[in-house]
Protein backbone atom coordinates (compact mmCIF):
# COMPACT_ATOMS: atom_id res chain seq x y z
CA UNK A 1 0.00 0.00 0.00
CA UNK A 2 2.71 2.44 1.13
CA UNK A 3 4.81 1.17 -2.08
CA UNK A 4 1.69 2.42 -4.23
CA UNK A 5 0.88 5.44 -2.55
CA UNK A 6 4.35 6.52 -2.89
CA UNK A 7 4.03 5.54 -7.25
CA UNK A 8 1.24 7.78 -6.84
CA UNK A 9 2.60 10.74 -5.49
CA UNK A 10 5.42 10.30 -7.60
CA UNK A 11 2.82 10.76 -10.48
CA UNK A 12 1.81 14.16 -9.84
CA UNK A 13 5.15 15.14 -9.00
CA UNK A 14 5.79 14.27 -12.55
CA UNK A 15 2.69 15.46 -13.64
CA UNK A 16 3.48 18.98 -11.96
CA UNK A 17 7.28 19.00 -12.95
CA UNK A 18 6.09 18.35 -16.72
CA UNK A 19 3.13 20.94 -16.91
CA UNK A 20 5.33 23.69 -15.03
CA UNK A 21 8.59 23.55 -17.55
CA UNK A 22 6.03 23.35 -20.98
CA UNK A 23 5.19 26.74 -19.66
CA UNK A 24 8.74 28.27 -20.03
CA UNK A 25 9.72 26.84 -23.13
CA UNK A 26 13.12 28.58 -23.08
CA UNK A 27 14.90 26.79 -25.82
CA UNK A 28 17.60 26.16 -24.63
CA UNK A 29 15.87 24.39 -21.30
CA UNK A 30 13.49 22.57 -23.97
CA UNK A 31 16.34 21.08 -25.21
CA UNK A 32 18.32 20.22 -21.81
CA UNK A 33 14.84 18.53 -21.36
CA UNK A 34 14.62 16.64 -24.25
CA UNK A 35 17.97 15.42 -23.38
CA UNK A 36 17.24 13.96 -19.95
CA UNK A 37 14.19 12.36 -21.13
CA UNK A 38 16.24 10.56 -23.82
CA UNK A 39 19.21 10.11 -22.43
CA UNK A 40 20.34 6.23 -22.75
CA UNK A 41 19.27 4.45 -19.91
CA UNK A 42 22.26 1.99 -20.57
CA UNK A 43 25.37 4.32 -21.23
CA UNK A 44 28.23 1.78 -20.63
CA UNK A 45 31.88 2.70 -20.00
CA UNK A 46 33.84 0.46 -21.67
CA UNK A 47 37.63 0.43 -21.23
CA UNK A 48 39.67 1.16 -24.48
CA UNK A 49 42.85 -0.89 -23.89
CA UNK A 50 41.06 -4.09 -22.12
CA UNK A 51 37.78 -3.97 -23.52
CA UNK A 52 35.90 -4.66 -20.00
CA UNK A 53 33.19 -2.82 -19.07
CA UNK A 54 33.47 -0.77 -16.04
CA UNK A 55 29.68 -0.56 -14.11
CA UNK A 56 28.09 2.51 -12.73
CA UNK A 57 27.93 2.72 -8.87
CA UNK A 58 25.08 0.98 -7.20
CA UNK A 59 22.90 4.51 -6.21
CA UNK A 60 22.98 5.39 -10.22
CA UNK A 61 21.69 1.54 -11.19
CA UNK A 62 19.07 1.25 -8.41
CA UNK A 63 17.86 5.36 -9.46
CA UNK A 64 17.93 3.93 -13.15
CA UNK A 65 15.51 1.22 -12.64
CA UNK A 66 13.19 3.33 -10.68
CA UNK A 67 13.14 5.26 -14.15
CA UNK A 68 12.98 2.02 -16.36
CA UNK A 69 10.14 0.85 -14.14
CA UNK A 70 6.51 1.82 -15.27
CA UNK A 71 5.44 5.18 -13.48
CA UNK A 72 2.83 3.07 -11.51
CA UNK A 73 5.00 0.57 -10.52
CA UNK A 74 8.22 3.04 -9.54
CA UNK A 75 8.77 2.03 -5.70
CA UNK A 76 10.39 4.69 -3.44
CA UNK A 77 10.41 3.10 0.25
CA UNK A 78 12.16 -0.08 1.61
CA UNK A 79 8.79 -2.05 0.75
CA UNK A 80 10.53 -2.14 -2.93
CA UNK A 81 9.21 -5.26 -4.57
CA UNK A 82 13.04 -5.15 -6.38
CA UNK A 83 15.21 -3.61 -3.76
CA UNK A 84 15.69 -3.22 -0.31
CA UNK A 85 17.71 -0.55 -0.57
CA UNK A 86 16.28 2.62 1.31
CA UNK A 87 15.98 5.10 -1.92
CA UNK A 88 14.26 8.08 -1.60
CA UNK A 89 12.65 9.70 -4.64
CA UNK A 90 14.17 11.95 -7.43
CA UNK A 91 14.66 15.32 -6.25
CA UNK A 92 11.63 17.76 -8.72
CA UNK A 93 13.86 19.72 -11.27
CA UNK A 94 15.04 23.09 -10.53
CA UNK A 95 11.84 25.67 -11.44
CA UNK A 96 12.37 27.75 -14.62
CA UNK A 97 14.51 30.67 -14.19
CA UNK A 98 11.91 33.06 -16.01
CA UNK A 99 8.47 32.21 -15.06
CA UNK A 100 7.47 34.36 -18.06
CA UNK A 101 6.36 32.73 -21.19
CA UNK A 102 8.61 33.66 -23.95
CA UNK A 103 8.34 31.16 -26.68
CA UNK A 104 11.76 31.04 -29.11
CA UNK A 105 11.14 28.96 -32.10
CA UNK A 106 14.49 29.65 -34.04
CA UNK A 107 16.03 26.43 -32.02
CA UNK A 108 13.53 24.51 -33.51
CA UNK A 109 13.68 25.69 -37.07
CA UNK A 110 17.56 24.98 -36.17
CA UNK A 111 17.02 21.66 -34.58
CA UNK A 112 14.75 20.57 -37.54
CA UNK A 113 16.87 22.23 -40.18
CA UNK A 114 20.54 20.29 -38.56
CA UNK A 115 17.91 16.70 -38.35
CA UNK A 116 16.64 17.12 -42.02
CA UNK A 117 19.97 17.50 -43.16
CA UNK A 118 21.83 14.87 -41.51
CA UNK A 119 18.95 12.52 -42.53
CA UNK A 120 19.22 13.63 -46.15
CA UNK A 121 23.09 12.81 -45.93
CA UNK A 122 22.32 9.39 -44.09
CA UNK A 123 20.31 8.18 -46.92
CA UNK A 124 22.66 9.28 -49.55
CA UNK A 125 25.45 7.40 -48.25
CA UNK A 126 22.83 4.31 -47.24
CA UNK A 127 23.75 3.26 -50.74
CA UNK A 128 27.59 2.74 -50.17
CA UNK A 129 27.75 1.45 -46.80
CA UNK A 130 29.11 -1.93 -46.42
CA UNK A 131 26.76 -4.32 -44.49
CA UNK A 132 27.30 -4.50 -40.80
CA UNK A 133 26.40 -7.14 -37.84
CA UNK A 134 24.45 -4.58 -36.42
CA UNK A 135 20.93 -5.47 -34.83
CA UNK A 136 17.50 -3.93 -35.12
CA UNK A 137 18.27 -1.45 -32.42
CA UNK A 138 21.33 0.09 -34.07
CA UNK A 139 23.95 -1.55 -31.76
CA UNK A 140 26.69 -4.19 -32.81
CA UNK A 141 27.04 -6.91 -30.30
CA UNK A 142 30.33 -7.55 -28.57
CA UNK A 143 30.43 -10.98 -30.41
CA UNK A 144 29.42 -12.27 -33.41
CA UNK A 145 26.97 -15.11 -33.40
CA UNK A 146 29.01 -16.50 -36.37
CA UNK A 147 31.94 -16.78 -34.05
CA UNK A 148 30.90 -17.21 -30.70
CA UNK A 149 28.16 -19.63 -29.68
CA UNK A 150 25.77 -18.95 -26.36
CA UNK A 151 23.41 -21.17 -25.02
CA UNK A 152 21.13 -19.74 -22.67
CA UNK A 153 20.30 -22.48 -19.82
CA UNK A 154 17.39 -22.07 -17.71
CA UNK A 155 14.53 -23.36 -15.35
CA UNK A 156 13.57 -23.37 -11.82
CA UNK A 157 15.87 -23.37 -8.52
CA UNK A 158 17.14 -26.65 -8.28
CA UNK A 159 15.89 -27.79 -11.57
CA UNK A 160 19.45 -29.17 -11.80
CA UNK A 161 20.86 -26.86 -14.66
CA UNK A 162 24.43 -26.54 -12.92
CA UNK A 163 24.60 -30.54 -12.74
CA UNK A 164 23.77 -30.93 -16.49
CA UNK A 165 26.22 -28.23 -17.36
CA UNK A 166 29.31 -29.44 -15.61
CA UNK A 167 28.44 -32.74 -17.89
CA UNK A 168 27.94 -30.89 -20.82
CA UNK A 169 31.39 -28.83 -20.26
CA UNK A 170 33.56 -32.05 -19.59
CA UNK A 171 31.86 -33.29 -22.99
CA UNK A 172 31.53 -30.92 -25.52
CA UNK A 173 34.08 -28.49 -23.97
CA UNK A 174 31.81 -25.41 -23.36
CA UNK A 175 32.84 -22.82 -21.19
CA UNK A 176 29.94 -22.91 -18.21
CA UNK A 177 29.23 -19.34 -16.87
CA UNK A 178 27.00 -19.27 -14.15
CA UNK A 179 24.99 -16.08 -13.79
CA UNK A 180 24.29 -16.53 -9.88
CA UNK A 181 28.11 -17.61 -9.21
CA UNK A 182 29.26 -14.26 -11.06
CA UNK A 183 27.09 -12.65 -8.87
CA UNK A 184 28.33 -14.15 -5.83
CA UNK A 185 32.38 -14.21 -6.40
CA UNK A 186 31.39 -10.08 -6.73
CA UNK A 187 29.59 -10.34 -3.56
CA UNK A 188 32.68 -11.58 -1.88
CA UNK A 189 35.88 -9.80 -3.64
CA UNK A 190 36.79 -7.29 -1.39
CA UNK A 191 35.99 -3.64 -2.13
CA UNK A 192 33.21 -4.14 -4.79
CA UNK A 193 30.79 -1.61 -4.31
CA UNK A 194 28.06 -3.92 -5.46
CA UNK A 195 28.82 -6.52 -2.31
CA UNK A 196 25.60 -5.24 -0.35
CA UNK A 197 23.63 -4.79 -2.38
CA UNK A 198 23.95 -8.42 -4.28
CA UNK A 199 23.28 -10.13 -1.25
CA UNK A 200 20.24 -8.23 -0.43
CA UNK A 201 19.04 -9.69 -3.61
CA UNK A 202 19.98 -13.02 -3.74
CA UNK A 203 19.02 -13.43 -0.50
CA UNK A 204 15.10 -12.08 -1.38
CA UNK A 205 15.31 -13.94 -4.22
CA UNK A 206 14.77 -11.17 -6.46
CA UNK A 207 17.10 -10.47 -9.60
CA UNK A 208 20.19 -8.25 -9.83
CA UNK A 209 20.08 -4.70 -11.88
CA UNK A 210 20.55 -6.08 -15.36
CA UNK A 211 23.32 -3.87 -15.77
CA UNK A 212 25.52 -5.84 -13.13
CA UNK A 213 24.81 -9.10 -14.54
CA UNK A 214 25.63 -7.95 -18.54
CA UNK A 215 28.87 -6.49 -17.95
CA UNK A 216 29.87 -9.63 -15.22
CA UNK A 217 28.91 -11.79 -17.88
CA UNK A 218 30.22 -10.13 -20.84
CA UNK A 219 33.66 -9.46 -19.19
CA UNK A 220 33.40 -12.91 -17.96
CA UNK A 221 33.16 -14.36 -21.87
CA UNK A 222 36.27 -11.64 -22.98
CA UNK A 223 38.52 -13.31 -20.21
CA UNK A 224 37.76 -16.87 -21.70
CA UNK A 225 38.55 -16.02 -25.22
CA UNK A 226 41.73 -14.12 -24.61
CA UNK A 227 42.83 -16.83 -22.13
CA UNK A 228 42.06 -19.40 -24.51
CA UNK A 229 43.60 -17.21 -27.27
CA UNK A 230 40.56 -17.83 -29.03
CA UNK A 231 39.90 -21.88 -29.16
CA UNK A 232 37.42 -21.62 -26.35
CA UNK A 233 34.27 -20.11 -28.17
CA UNK A 234 30.89 -22.06 -26.95
CA UNK A 235 29.29 -20.81 -23.73
CA UNK A 236 26.59 -22.36 -21.17
CA UNK A 237 25.36 -19.18 -19.62
CA UNK A 238 23.61 -21.02 -16.52
CA UNK A 239 20.71 -19.33 -14.78
CA UNK A 240 20.54 -16.36 -16.98
CA UNK A 241 18.54 -14.36 -18.46
CA UNK A 242 15.96 -14.74 -15.68
CA UNK A 243 13.77 -10.90 -16.27
CA UNK A 244 12.95 -9.80 -20.16
CA UNK A 245 15.06 -6.98 -19.70
CA UNK A 246 18.35 -8.89 -19.18
CA UNK A 247 17.23 -11.13 -22.33
CA UNK A 248 17.01 -8.17 -24.94
CA UNK A 249 19.83 -6.49 -23.16
CA UNK A 250 22.35 -9.46 -22.95
CA UNK A 251 21.30 -10.10 -26.98
CA UNK A 252 21.50 -6.68 -27.82
CA UNK A 253 24.95 -5.36 -26.87
CA UNK A 254 26.40 -8.81 -26.00
CA UNK A 255 26.02 -12.20 -28.06
CA UNK A 256 22.44 -13.02 -29.88
CA UNK A 257 21.76 -16.52 -28.03
CA UNK A 258 21.96 -19.73 -30.66
CA UNK A 259 19.17 -21.58 -28.43
CA UNK A 260 17.96 -21.90 -24.60
CA UNK A 261 18.21 -25.06 -22.86
CA UNK A 262 15.46 -25.65 -20.51
CA UNK A 263 14.85 -28.09 -17.42
CA UNK A 264 11.22 -28.44 -16.72
CA UNK A 265 10.98 -29.54 -13.13
CA UNK A 266 7.95 -30.07 -10.40
CA UNK A 267 8.54 -27.24 -7.30
CA UNK A 268 7.81 -29.92 -4.81
CA UNK A 269 10.78 -31.85 -6.03
CA UNK A 270 13.41 -29.07 -6.55
CA UNK A 271 12.53 -27.69 -3.40
CA UNK A 272 13.24 -31.24 -2.07
CA UNK A 273 16.52 -30.67 -4.09
CA UNK A 274 17.53 -27.50 -2.81
CA UNK A 275 17.11 -28.51 1.07
CA UNK A 276 19.04 -31.47 0.50
CA UNK A 277 21.71 -29.49 -0.90
CA UNK A 278 21.18 -26.71 1.73
CA UNK A 279 22.44 -28.89 4.56
CA UNK A 280 26.35 -28.44 2.90
CA UNK A 281 26.29 -25.66 0.35
CA UNK A 282 26.41 -22.79 2.35
CA UNK A 283 24.53 -20.57 0.27
CA UNK A 284 22.35 -18.13 2.06
CA UNK A 285 19.38 -18.66 0.03
CA UNK A 286 19.04 -22.46 0.25
CA UNK A 287 16.54 -22.23 2.96
CA UNK A 288 12.47 -22.49 2.96
CA UNK A 289 12.09 -19.01 3.13
CA UNK A 290 14.31 -17.70 0.45
CA UNK A 291 13.17 -20.98 -1.68
CA UNK A 292 9.55 -19.74 -1.48
CA UNK A 293 10.55 -16.22 -2.78
CA UNK A 294 13.11 -17.67 -5.37
CA UNK A 295 10.18 -19.88 -6.63
CA UNK A 296 7.88 -16.93 -6.91
CA UNK A 297 10.41 -14.67 -8.83
CA UNK A 298 10.46 -17.54 -11.30
CA UNK A 299 7.24 -18.09 -12.07
CA UNK A 300 6.07 -14.39 -12.41
CA UNK A 301 9.38 -12.93 -13.97
CA UNK A 302 11.96 -15.73 -15.61
CA UNK A 303 8.99 -17.97 -17.11
CA UNK A 304 7.77 -14.92 -19.33
CA UNK A 305 11.59 -15.46 -20.55
CA UNK A 306 11.00 -18.34 -21.35
CA UNK A 307 7.62 -18.24 -22.95
CA UNK A 308 9.24 -15.19 -25.28
CA UNK A 309 12.40 -17.88 -26.63
CA UNK A 310 9.15 -20.43 -26.64
CA UNK A 311 7.46 -18.26 -29.34
CA UNK A 312 10.83 -17.53 -31.51
CA UNK A 313 11.33 -21.23 -31.55
CA UNK A 314 14.47 -21.22 -29.84
CA UNK A 315 13.77 -23.49 -26.98
CA UNK A 316 15.01 -27.09 -26.16
CA UNK A 317 12.79 -28.39 -23.19
CA UNK A 318 14.21 -31.40 -21.50
CA UNK A 319 12.06 -32.85 -18.60
CA UNK A 320 14.95 -33.10 -15.64
CA UNK A 321 12.50 -35.16 -13.01
CA UNK A 322 14.44 -38.02 -13.53
CA UNK A 323 18.04 -39.43 -12.71
CA UNK A 324 20.94 -36.93 -13.36
CA UNK A 325 22.09 -39.56 -15.65
CA UNK A 326 18.56 -39.93 -17.67
CA UNK A 327 18.14 -36.39 -18.16
CA UNK A 328 21.68 -35.70 -19.92
CA UNK A 329 21.14 -38.76 -22.08
CA UNK A 330 17.72 -36.59 -23.04
CA UNK A 331 19.75 -33.36 -23.21
CA UNK A 332 22.38 -34.64 -25.33
CA UNK A 333 19.55 -36.55 -27.69
CA UNK A 334 17.94 -33.19 -27.86
CA UNK A 335 20.69 -30.70 -28.37
CA UNK A 336 22.02 -32.64 -31.44
CA UNK A 337 18.77 -32.96 -32.91
CA UNK A 338 18.72 -29.00 -33.06
CA UNK A 339 22.96 -28.18 -33.38
CA UNK A 340 23.94 -31.41 -35.27
CA UNK A 341 28.09 -30.84 -35.59
CA UNK A 342 27.69 -27.15 -33.89
CA UNK A 343 27.40 -29.58 -30.20
N1 LIG B 1 18.17 -35.20 -11.83
C1 LIG B 1 18.41 -35.03 -10.53
N2 LIG B 1 17.85 -35.83 -9.62
C2 LIG B 1 18.09 -35.66 -8.30
N3 LIG B 1 18.90 -34.70 -7.79
C3 LIG B 1 19.48 -33.87 -8.67
C4 LIG B 1 19.26 -33.99 -10.06
N4 LIG B 1 19.96 -33.02 -10.69
C5 LIG B 1 20.57 -32.31 -9.71
N5 LIG B 1 20.29 -32.82 -8.51
C6 LIG B 1 20.74 -32.31 -7.21
O1 LIG B 1 19.86 -31.23 -6.89
C7 LIG B 1 20.59 -30.14 -6.34
C8 LIG B 1 20.41 -28.93 -7.29
O2 LIG B 1 21.06 -29.20 -8.51
P1 LIG B 1 21.79 -28.04 -9.31
O3 LIG B 1 22.68 -27.30 -8.39
O4 LIG B 1 22.40 -28.67 -10.49
O5 LIG B 1 20.52 -27.18 -9.68
P2 LIG B 1 20.45 -25.73 -10.32
O6 LIG B 1 19.29 -25.72 -11.23
O7 LIG B 1 21.76 -25.33 -10.90
O8 LIG B 1 20.15 -24.89 -9.01
P3 LIG B 1 20.25 -23.30 -8.78
O9 LIG B 1 19.36 -22.65 -9.76
O10 LIG B 1 19.80 -23.14 -7.38
O11 LIG B 1 21.68 -22.94 -8.94
C9 LIG B 1 22.02 -30.59 -6.25
O12 LIG B 1 22.26 -31.01 -4.94
C10 LIG B 1 22.12 -31.76 -7.23
O13 LIG B 1 23.06 -32.72 -6.82
O1 LIG C 1 20.77 -13.37 -13.87
C1 LIG C 1 20.70 -13.55 -12.65
C2 LIG C 1 21.00 -14.77 -12.05
C3 LIG C 1 20.92 -14.92 -10.69
N1 LIG C 1 20.54 -13.87 -9.92
C4 LIG C 1 20.46 -13.98 -8.46
O2 LIG C 1 21.27 -15.02 -7.98
C5 LIG C 1 20.48 -15.96 -7.25
C6 LIG C 1 21.07 -17.33 -7.33
O3 LIG C 1 21.11 -17.76 -8.69
P1 LIG C 1 21.40 -19.31 -9.02
O4 LIG C 1 21.29 -19.44 -10.51
O5 LIG C 1 20.37 -20.10 -8.30
O6 LIG C 1 22.78 -19.61 -8.53
C7 LIG C 1 19.08 -15.79 -7.84
O7 LIG C 1 18.06 -16.24 -6.97
C8 LIG C 1 19.04 -14.27 -8.01
O8 LIG C 1 18.83 -13.62 -6.78
C9 LIG C 1 20.24 -12.66 -10.51
O9 LIG C 1 19.89 -11.69 -9.82
N2 LIG C 1 20.33 -12.53 -11.86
Amino acid sequence: MAATASGRHAWRQLMRDTSRRSVSTNGSNFLRYQQQLYRSPFSRQVSSSSGRVALRSPSSLLRQQQQQQPLGQRLYSSESSQGSGNTTPPPPPPPPKNSRSQVKFWPFVVVIALGSGGYMLLVNNRKEMPPTDKNAQGATPAFSPSEVTVLFVLGGPGAGKGTQCARLVNDYHFKHLSAGDLLRAEQNRPGSQYGQLIKDYIKDGLIVPMEVTVALLENAMRDTITESKGATNKFLIDGFPRKMDQALKFEEIVCPAKLVLFYDCPEAEMERRLLERGKTSGRADDNAESIRKRFRTFVETSMPVVDHYEKENRVVKVDATATPDKVYATTQEKLKNVLGDKL
